[in-house]
C-alpha cells in the first residue's frame, strides 16, 4: 500500500549533455499543497512535464498511487495529473468557445448528457468566478485574467489526482495576479485536492503551500515546511534566494536594498562536488570532492549541504550535521 499520492524516486532528465533534472526524490501526500521554487532554468518545468507524463525520464521513476507515470496522450493523462501553464492562451484553440473548451476537457474523463455537462460546466465556471454569460464567448474575446480562470476551470473539471500550476500567475499584471491568487487560496480551501505550485515567487508559495521544495541546477537542495524553510533556511542557496526576494521589496525609506551577487553557474568546476560550490561562502575541500545528499537537519526539514546553517529555533537547534 502507498500512503503517498506521488512518490518520486531518483528522477533524472538529460537533454544531450545537460542534466535538467538530476536524481530528484521526494513524495507528496494526498491533499498536500507543495511549492517548488528555484531560479530560472533550474529544471522546475522539466520536472512538472515528467510528473504529468508529457515527457519520459532518462532514469528513475515517478509513481502516482504506486503506479509509474508513463507518457500518455489526452484523456487518461489529464485525469491523473493536469497542468495550468503560465500563458494559457497558447493552450486554447482560439476558435473555440468557453463552453466548447470545458466540454472537450469534461468529455475526456466522463460520459455525461448535454444537460449534465452544462450544469457541471456552469458550476465549475462559478467556482473560478467567470460570469455565466461568458459561457458562449470565444476564448479569444477573454482578457488575460479571464483566460487563466478558464484554464483553471478546464483543469479542475477533469478532477485530476494532482494539479500542477506552472508559474500560473506570472504572465498577469499585479492586480489580476492578486485576484488569481485569492481564487487559488479559496479553491484550495474548498477542494481538498493535491497541488504542486511552481513559482519564482516565495510570497505566493508561502500563501498557498504547507511544504516547499527548493531546486538548484536540477537538484533538490532543501525541503521542509514553509515556516521552517522561510524562517530557518539551512542551505546557502535558499538563504540567498530568500535574501534576494527580500531585497526586491522596498524598505521603509523607499529605496531598494542591494541585490546579493550570484556568480555564473559555469564557475562551478567540480562535477562531482556540490552544485553550489562556486557561490558558497561556507565551502570547504569536501564540497569540491563529494556531492552532498539531502539529509535530515531538523524536524521535517532536509538540506543537501555538508555545512548547513546551525540555528536555534527556540524549540531546539537545527542544521547541526
Ligand atoms: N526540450 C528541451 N531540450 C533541451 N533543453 C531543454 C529542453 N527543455 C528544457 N531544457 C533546458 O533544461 C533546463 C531546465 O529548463 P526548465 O524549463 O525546466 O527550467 P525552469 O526552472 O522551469 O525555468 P523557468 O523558471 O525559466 O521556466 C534549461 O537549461 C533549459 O534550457
Amino acid at each position: 500500500m502507498y500512503s503517498n499520492l506521488l512518490t518520486i524516486e531518483n528522477l533524472t532528465k538529460c537533454y544531450g549533455g545537460l542534466t535538467a533534472v538530476d536524481d530528484v526524490s521526494f513524495s507528496i501526500r494526498e491533499g498536500e499543497s507543495i511549492g517548488l521554487v528555484g531560479e530560472s532554468g533550474c529544471g522546475k518545468s522539466t520536472l512538472a512535464r515528467l510528473l504529468s507524463g508529457l515527457e519520459a525520464p532518462s532514469s528513475g521513476q515517478a509513481l502516482l498511487n504506486g503506479k509509474p507515470i508513463r507518457i500518455e496522450k489526452g484523456r487518461r493523462r489529464k485525469h491523473r495529473v493536469n497542468m495550468v501553464f503560465q500563458d494559457p492562451s497558447d493552450t486554447f484553440d482560439k476558435h473555440m468557445t468557453v463552453f466548447a473548451c470545458l466540454y472537450e476537457a469534461l468529455s475526456h474523463t466522463r460520459k455525461t448528457s448535454k444537460a449534465e455537462a452544462k450544469s457541471i460546466i456552469t458550476e465549475t465556471l462559478r467556482m473560478v468566478e467567470i460570469p455565466e454569460e461568458h459561457i458562449h464567448r470565444g476564448v479569444r474575446q477573454l482578457s488575460g485574467g479571464e483566460c487563466q480562470r478558464v484554464a483553471i476551470a478546464r483543469a479542475l473539471i477533469t478532477e485530476p489526482h494532482l494539479l500542477i500550476f506552472d508559474e500560473a500567475t506570472s504572465a498577469l499584471d499585479v492586480t489580476v495576479q492578486a485576484q488569481i491568487l485569492r481564487l487559488l487560496v479559496r479553491l484550495k480551501q474548498e477542494k481538498m485536492s493535491t497541488y504542486l505550485f511552481i513559482s519564482h515567487d516565495l510570497a505566493l508559495v508561502s500563501c498557498l503551500c504547507s511544504r516547499v521544495l527548493v531546486m538548484y541546477r536540477g537538484k533538490l537542495i532543501e525541503c521542509g515546511t514553509v515556516e521552517c524553510v522561510m524562517d530557518y533556511p539551512l542551505h546557502p542557496y535558499t538563504e540567498l534566494l530568500i535574501s534576494c526576494a527580500e531585497a526586491f521589496m522596498l524598505d521603509t525609506s523607499g529605496t531598494n536594498k542591494e541585490l546579493p551577487a550570484i556568480q555564473s553557474a559555469e564557475l562551478n568546476a567540480e562535477d562531482n562536488g556540490c552544485c553550489f560550490f562556486a557561490n558558497c561562502g561556507r565551502r570547504r575541500q569536501v564540497c569540491a570532492e563529494k556531492r552532498p545528499q539531502l539529509k535530515d537537519c531538523g524536524p521535517g526539514h532536509q538540506a543537501a549541504c555538508f555545512f548547513p546553517r546551525v540555528m536555534d529555533t527556540g524549540s531546539g537547534m537545527i542544521g547541526s550535521a
